[in-house]
This record gives structure tokens, sequence and C-alpha cells, in this order.
């Protein structure tokens, strides 16, 4: 696999970090997640592939095992609020004197530096201050976030896992590491780059919800089907924008033209109401295999039996029976390959873990019975 030999420290975090490391581990990193002692259970939903190592961080001791294990690392994944490693003596300073080839990695809200570095926040705080919040949502109603998808995700967790790459990319001609300070409001705002360079061409000038791309166009929107399901409609280019009038069974002469913004919401009653006269499976079939830009809209269960999905196997079941996404994207030569096996206990590759970086057998026992590290090999094996 691509990243194969790469090995990742990954302090334990909410959902960007955690996300950030799968994709690593999917692609052949060795990662290792770093959890808190005395927790029972994980929330890392993100864990596949990965180990887990259970550290008090702070003790110096415990401290002492990160900057062991972080010397023999390449990279380092650290989700806490400013400041907080430097106050453990983890600082970027101080781990990459002792390994200069270390990539330190910062996945924060706000970055590390600005008046809101140190303020706590969410996937919906920094939506917010991307800008793109702002353009998110119906017509005359409040804005709304699409899940934590766009910040802690696409901004955070995979825009933080391309920096890694690229440092890595960089690290074999320079020979050093060096420290990423990953944003997710910059990530967010990235990612949407495309509303700022695109407003050039108009499409943004009317309000929230009335705009091509944002639920203002009829057709490029969802519609209800006699059954309660749902059908997605792109159809965007006049020679697909003929197909979906053509599958509707409408005619263009009765219809107002296309791109009469003043006409959009009547041509939405008309689409709603041909809609709703069909089963979403009556639908696809009417629209499968033409170029009408029209799916249906599937449910995270149904996703695993579509026809098409099912043909590029583009959705799994793991070893506990949990669909999930391949990951992405395909390389021809060195494709993922996602673990298939059960996400580990908290702390239950600690030991082997240790031992596999040089502390001895007793140190290994001192520090498990000072409770600076944990380990949970008896649960793994019930
Ligand atoms: C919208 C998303 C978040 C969604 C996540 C949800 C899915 C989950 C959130 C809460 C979960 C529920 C909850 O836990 C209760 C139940 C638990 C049960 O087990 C399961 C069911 C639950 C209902 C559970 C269900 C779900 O899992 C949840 C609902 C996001 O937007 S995520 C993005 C968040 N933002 C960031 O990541 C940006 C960077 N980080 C930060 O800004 C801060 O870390 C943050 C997130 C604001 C948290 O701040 P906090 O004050 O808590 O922490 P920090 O200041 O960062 O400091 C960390 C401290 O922890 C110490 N520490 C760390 N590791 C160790 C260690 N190994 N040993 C010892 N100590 C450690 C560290 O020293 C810091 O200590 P100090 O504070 O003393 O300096």
């Amino acid at each position: 696999m691509a990243l194969a030999g790469v090995r990742v420290i990954e302090l334990a975090g909410l959902a960007p970090a955690p996300f950030c490391g799968m994709i690593l581990a999917d692609f052949g990193a060795r990662v290792i997640r770093v959890d808190r002692t005395k927790v029972a259970m994980t929330v890392d939903t993100q864990a596949r592939g990965k180990q887990s190592v259970a550290l008090n961080l702070k003790n110096p001791k415990g401290a002492a095992v990160l900057k062991r294990l972080c010397v023999q690392s390449d990279v380092v994944l650290e989700p806490y609020r400013k400041g907080v490693m430097e106050k453990m003596g983890l600082g970027p300073e101080d781990l990459l004197k002792e390994n200069p080839r270390l990539i330190y990695t910062r996945l924060t809200g706000y970055g590390q530096s600005g008046s809101y570095a140190k303020a706590a926040g969410h996937d919906i705080n920094y939506l917010a201050m991307s800008g793109l919040l702002s353009m998110l949502g119906r017509s005359s109603e409040k804005p709304y976030a699409p899940l934590n998808l766009v910040a802690d995700f696409a901004g955070g967790g995979l825009m933080c896992a391309f920096g890694i790459v690229l440092a890595l990319l960089e690290r074999n001609r320079s020979g050093q590491g060096q420290i990423i300070d990953a944003s997710m409001v910059e990530g967010a705002a990235y990612v949407g780059s495309f509303m700022w360079k695109s407003r050039s061409l108009g499409l943004w000038n009317r309000p929230r919800g009335e705009n091509l791309l944002d639920s203002g166009a009829p057709f490029y929107d969802t519609y209800r089907t006699s059954d309660g399901k749902y059908m997605a409609v792109g159809a965007i280019e006049p020679q697909f924008y003929q197909q979906l009038i053509q599958g509707l069974g409408l005619y263009d002469a009765d219809l107002p033209a296309q791109m009469s913004e003043s006409d959009w919401p009547q041509l939405r009653q008309t689409f709603t109401r041909v809609f709703a006269s069909k089963t979403q499976e009556e639908w696809s079939q009417v629209f499968d295999g033409t170029d009408a830009c029209v799916t249906p809209v599937l449910s995270l269960d149904e996703v695993l039996s579509h026809p098409h999905n099912q043909a590029r196997g583009s959705f799994f079941k793991d070893s506990q029976g949990e669909i999930s996404p391949r990951p992405a994207p395909i390389l021809s030569h060195s494709p993922a390959e996602p673990c298939h096996s059960r996400d580990p206990f908290i702390g239950e590759h600690t030991r082997s873990v240790l031992k596999e970086y040089g502390f001895e057998q007793a140190q290994i026992e001192q520090l498990l019975s000072a409770g600076i590290v944990e380990c949970n090999e008896a649960k793994a094996r019930l």
C-alpha cells in the first residue's frame, strides 16, 4: 500500500483527527492511537486498522513514553487546544529536537495563531467562520450545517491527511520533518474555493437557497416519490434537462424556459407533482440508462445493494457486519486495503507496542503498576 512503512502516533481526539488517522491506516500506515488511561470505552468510530496504547500524558513519565514513541515515528497527530502539548513538554520544539524527521501535525479548529486560537469549538463554528455556512440552507430559512461533514471531515481530517502526505513527500527530498498547522476554518474554506472563485460567474447573486446549485433551481433539487422516498435531480445542462423533461412525461412547449429564474417556483411545483406520482423504484427504472442526471436518494443501508455500487465494491461489510465506504480513491498499483477486523479496545496493544519500541519488560511492568500505562489484552481475548 502507498503508505506502507509510515509510522503514525495519533493522540485520541473527537472526529477529525481520528478520520485523518483512519485514512492513513487504510492506505497502509501503521497508526497507533494514544488513549487516556482510566477510560472504559472509546468514542472513536474511525479506528479502523489502528492499534491502541493507553498512556497518562499528564504524568511526566507518561510524557517521556510518548516522546520515545515519537522519536521512532514519522508522524505525530495532535488534536488538542493550542498550548496543551507544550504544557506537557511535548510541543514541536521538544519533539523535533529529538527527531528532526518527525512530521508534527496539529489539527485544530482555528489554527495555532489568531485571537480564536485557544477557543473551544466544533464543526459548525469552524464552518461559520469559513464563510461557507452563510451559503448553506433553503430559501428564507436560517443557515443549516450539512451534518459535520465540511469542517470536521473534508476541511479537517481529509485536508490534514493531504498535508501529511505532502510533508512525507517533501521529507524524501530534504530529509527534514516539519510542523503542520491544519485549521478547520481554513481547510473548509479551501474546500469551498469554488464559491469564491465562481462569484464572478454570477452563480451566487441571489439570496441563499435561490441560486442554481443551492436548491434554488428546480432542476437541481430532490423530490419526494409516492412511497415517501426521494429522487435527486441534477439536470443542469440543456441536453440533460431535455432528458429530465422527457422522462417526467412533460413537454417543453408547456413549460417556462429552464433558466427563467422567476418561473422556477412554478416549475418546481410541476416537478413536485409529477415525482409524487411514482415510487422511487419506478422512477429509477425510468431514468436509469439515460443522461437525465436523476438518481435515487439511497439510505446508508441501501447503498450496499445498489447494482452500480455492488459492481464496483464501493461499500463493504466488515467482520462485525458494519457497512462502510471503501477507501477512495482507487490506486491501480497500490490500492487501500481497509482492515476488516474489529476496532481496538483502549490499551489493547500497550504491551506489544512498548516492547516493539524497545522498552524492557521490567520497564513496562513498572509503568503498568504505577498506572502510567494500561493494558487491556485480557479484554481483547474474551
Ligand atoms: C461535532 C464534532 C464532535 C462530535 C463528536 C461526538 C460524536 C461525540 C462528542 C461527545 C461524545 C459523547 C460524550 O463523550 C458522552 C458519551 C460517552 C460515551 O462513552 C459514548 C456516548 C457519549 C454520548 C458520546 C457520544 C459521541 O461520541 C459524542 C457525542 C466536532 O466538531 S469535533 C471537532 C472538535 N474540535 C477540535 O477537535 C479542535 C481542536 N480541539 C479543541 O479545540 C479541543 O480539544 C476541544 C475539542 C474544544 C475539547 O476541549 P477540551 O477542553 O476538552 O480539551 P483540550 O483543551 O484540547 O485539552 C485536552 C486535555 O486532555 C488531556 N489529555 C489528552 N490526552 C491525554 C492522555 N492521554 N492522558 C492524560 N491527559 C490527556 C490534555 O492534557 C488536556 O488537559 P488540560 O485540559 O488539563 O490541559
